[in-house]
């Protein structure tokens, strides 16, 4: 159907072309042959003409010796003679005449002795062309012609009558031969006049028919030239257009990202872009014309796909092959490229001449996909294997049952104090440790041992084969290593030292997850018991069940703020000195009731509530409550002189705390200096940036803040001056027994000092009787806080009454007047 419809669009194309060429020879040849037979016709006439004149002079002659001498034979003759002119007028008269008579005028030509193939030309010419001059002159010279021949004719009848009367005298025939002589006379000049007519005009004809046919000659050529350029043009046109498409196509092909390569049915390589060049690592164009199968080939462990079944397949019947698999192509230099693969066939008229081959460079994918399997499996700052991967070579080790026949043990390394790096040398030096502390790790490790990055500043170590004095040597080495390490930070040298958690893989271990944890919290055993330290976990420590209380702690702790068990207490704090601060200050204690209605202190619940990240939402309801609170005091209440309120470490990376504080202080009134929030020592200094951040920004507000626990943190001192903090609350532990050791007696005087230095007021905790009060007192502590002053009460509207038992002791007031 296809190959019909084209075919129909071919012989169209070439009708249009051909047109005008075949109208051009017929239009030459149709002039040519009315030229000629325009030419042909002329010389009947003219050949008429001779015949008719001659007949007129030989009618003359046999008249005139008639004349002489009257004998019949020479009238006969004469006779004769004048049948072609009389046969030619007659032919005259019946075409000029009306109606006109062919037949009759046939008739008088063909006795006019022309030939019968002149007739119908002669014919013709007479009658087609008789209002032109060049025939109507003839005719009028002819015409007078025929008048001497009718006066001959009579002259003759008359000389006949004379010699059948008798024979004519000299005189008379003398006076006929000069009439005769002087019709010849006539005659003959007509008939010149006729033939010279004639003849001018059969000139006359002879060069309008060559002006004629020159001039159609040239207008056809002109034409012809013209046409000719017309398709010179067009196929100027078609071959610029055809030229701009291939231009185009190889353009596309050759800006294509993908490699293209044509062949022919033969399989012979007839184009190749420039990115199949650098795929192949070919030299340019140095493959067209050389086979597919050299071209292309294909290093695969099918052998059955290659570059020429390929073509097979698509020269046979499919028009497209997409192999979605990944194949490899060999190179020049014999190197593999991995590629995706895709054929199509060149059809025309419905054959197949050759075939298209494309070529996707998936080594890019390849790379990624590469890349994205690594970097599921690894750690992309330190290179080592991540968390899953530990868990899964741990799983592993637990399916195949290598622990129930070799020792194996699980190390949890967590970097002691890592965040101090951070916040004081900035996240890179942070980095640049995790790097250091990832390649001495593996430095020190045998072979055998598997090492990752479980997150942040932890890190795991499988030790298979491993029995306990070697685990126990392994990671000493490792904290010792540690120890040692010291990474150069522009001007500051790094260190660090490793909490390390040990578990003995049991014989009848059988989850991942039950060993990592029990690997964590040795890890957190050995923090809490001071850090850079190895600890062992055993089933005996009890740890686990601690877990498994804490646990339990912190459902118990999402249930009792969802049913609002909490409450909260305060504890009264005592000025020591001359012109302390007027009105109530006190601490704000957080604790809970239980399912049975018993009042828990926070050392309950406190730990349980940080291992599971629920400080914040504590400290918020806190805050909350004690706001207030503090709002529902009536104006008889006393007046509050400072509501202090602890924050815990977590709470110091919430950044959205500040704006939590302000809007509850906007919503309750609260004057911002009535509040004291209090952070531990060793909280502020672990979140340095973070604790400065936020203090800053709440005294800004007009709030205080209090350092709590301070002291237990020797260290800190070098960071007291950063921490623009109001108070420093001495730790408990250097008060409580101060009168009976020197050395916590010296501690309080020398932070006290420190403090007063630095412009801050003191806090000592766990004043428990009136003899340390006085003590402090003496030292020059500016506040008492402790059951010696005031026990902890329920924080509600009675604490604030201005009752009796609502004061402070007595002799707080008199030792703080003394
Ligand atoms: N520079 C850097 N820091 C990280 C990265 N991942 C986690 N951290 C930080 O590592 C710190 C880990 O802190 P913790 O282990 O909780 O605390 P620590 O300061 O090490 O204190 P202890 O573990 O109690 O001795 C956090 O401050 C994280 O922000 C990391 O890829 N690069």
């Amino acid at each position: 159907m296809q190959s019909n419809t084209s075919t129909h669009g071919y012989s169209l194309q070439f009708l249009q072309r051909v047109w005008p060429f075949a109208l051009l020879v017929g239009v030459l040849i149709l002039s040519a042959s009315s030229s000629l037979y325009l030419l042909s016709s002329v010389r009947s006439f003219v050949n008429g003409e001779s015949l008719w004149s001659k007949a007129q002079k030989d009618a003359i002659y046999y008249l005139s010796r008639y004349a002489d001498n009257g004998k019949q034979a020479d009238l006969d003759r004469y006779q004769q003679a004048l049948l072609v002119p009389h046969g030619d007028a007659q032919a005259r008269e019946a075409l000029y005449g009306e109606p006109v008579q062919l037949d009759v005028a046939r008739h008088g030509i063909e006795q006019g002795q022309n030939h019968p193939d002149d007739v119908d030309g002669i014919i013709w010419l007479l009658r087609t062309f008789r209002h032109f001059a060049w025939v109507q002159e003839p005719v009028h010279y002819w015409k007078q012609g025929d008048q001497y021949l009718e006066q001959l004719d009579a002259l003759a009848r008359e000389i006949r009558k004379s010699y059948e009367a008798g024979d004519p005298s000299a005189a008379s025939i003398a006076t006929w031969k000069s009439e005769i002589d002087l019709l010849n006379q006539g005659a003959t000049a007509v008939t010149k006049a006729f033939s010279d007519s004639l003849g001018q005009s059969s000139r006359k004809m002879v060069a309008l028919l060559l002006v004629l046919n020159c001039s159609l000659a040239l207008i056809l050529m002109v034409l012809w030239t013209w046409h000719t350029w017309h398709l010179v043009q067009q196929r100027e046109q078609i071959q610029a257009g055809l030229r701009t498409e291939k231009e185009r196509a190889e353009t596309t092909l050759a800006a294509l990202g993908d490699a293209v390569i044509t062949a022919d049915a033969s399989g012979v390589v007839n184009f190749i872009n420039p990115v199949a060049i650098g795929l192949l690592g070919l030299q340019k164009h140095s493959s067209v014309g050389k086979s597919i199968k050299q071209v292309l080939q294909f290093y695969t462990m099918d052998s059955s796909f290659t570059s020429e079944s390929l073509l097979t397949q698509l020269m046979a019947d499919e028009v497209t092959v997409r192999d979605e698999q990944t194949h490899w192509v060999r190179r020049a230099d014999h190197s593999i490229v991995p590629v995706k693969v895709m054929g199509s066939s060149i059809v025309r008229d419905g054959q197949a001449t050759g075939a298209v081959f494309v070529l996707h460079d998936v080594s890019r994918e390849q790379q990624y996909m590469d890349q994205l399997s690594w970097n599921a499996r690894h750690d992309t700052l330190t290179g080592l294997e991540n968390r899953s991967e530990f868990e899964r070579r741990l799983q592993k080790l637990l399916t195949q049952g290598l622990h129930q026949v070799k020792p194996c043990a699980v190390l949890y390394i967590d970097l002691d104090q890592f965040k101090l790096i951070n916040e004081t040398c900035t996240h890179s030096a942070g980095d640049e440790m995790l790097r250091e502390v990832s390649r001495m790790l593996q430095a020190s490790l045998r072979g055998s041992d598997f090492l990752a990055r479980m997150g942040g500043d932890e890190f795991g170590v499988l030790l298979e084969n491993c029995p306990p004095p070697s685990v126990s040597a392994i990671a000493e080495k490792l904290r010792q290593a540690a120890q040692q390490l010291q990474v150069s930070w522009g001007e500051k040298s790094l260190r660090t030292s490793f909490s390390i958690g040990v578990v003995h893989i049991p014989g009848d271990a059988s989850k991942v997850s039950d060993l990592l944890r029990m690997a964590d919290m040795a890890c957190c055993q050995a923090k809490e018991r001071g850090r850079n330290k190895i600890f062992v976990y055993t089933p005996e420590d009890g740890i686990y069940s601690r877990y498994v209380s804490e646990m339990e702690w912190a459902t118990r702790i999402r249930a009792a703020l969802d049913e609002d068990r909490f409450c909260l207490y305060a504890q009264s704090i005592a000025p020591l000195q001359k012109g302390g601060e007027a009105g109530l200050h006190f601490e704000v204690l957080l604790r809970l009731r239980d399912e049975q209605g018993q009042i828990l202190g926070p050392g309950a619940f406190i730990p349980a509530a940080e291992r599971y990240g629920l400080m914040p939402s504590l400290d918020r309801w806190v805050i909350s409550r004690t706001l207030q609170t503090l709002a529902q005091q009536s104006a008889g209440s006393q007046r509050v002189g400072t509501c202090a309120i602890n924050l815990s470490g977590t709470s110091l990376d919430d950044d959205s705390l500040l704006e939590f504080v302000q809007s509850e202080m906007q919503q309750y009134g609260i004057a911002p200096h009535t509040l004291c929030f209090e952070i531990t020592e060793t909280c502020a200094i672990e979140n340095l940036s973070n604790a400065t951040r936020l203090i800053q920004a709440l005294r800004s507000m007009g709030c205080r803040f209090a350092l709590d626990d301070f002291g237990v943190g020797m260290s800190s001192l070098t960071y007291l001056k950063q921490l623009p903090v109001d108070y420093l609350k001495i730790d408990g532990g250097f008060v409580r027994d101060m009168l009976q050791d020197a050395g916590n007696h010296a501690m309080v005087e020398m932070i006290n000092r420190i403090g007063h230095i630095l412009g801050k007021k003191t806090v000592a905790e766990f004043v428990e009787n009136r003899e340390i009060a006085e003590t402090l007192k003496t030292i020059g502590v500016d506040y008492a806080q402790g059951y010696a002053v005031a026990r902890p009460r329920p924080m509600t509207a009675d604490y604030f009454a201005p009752t009796h038992e609502n004061q402070l002791p007595q002799w707080c007031d008199a030792l703080a007047l003394s």
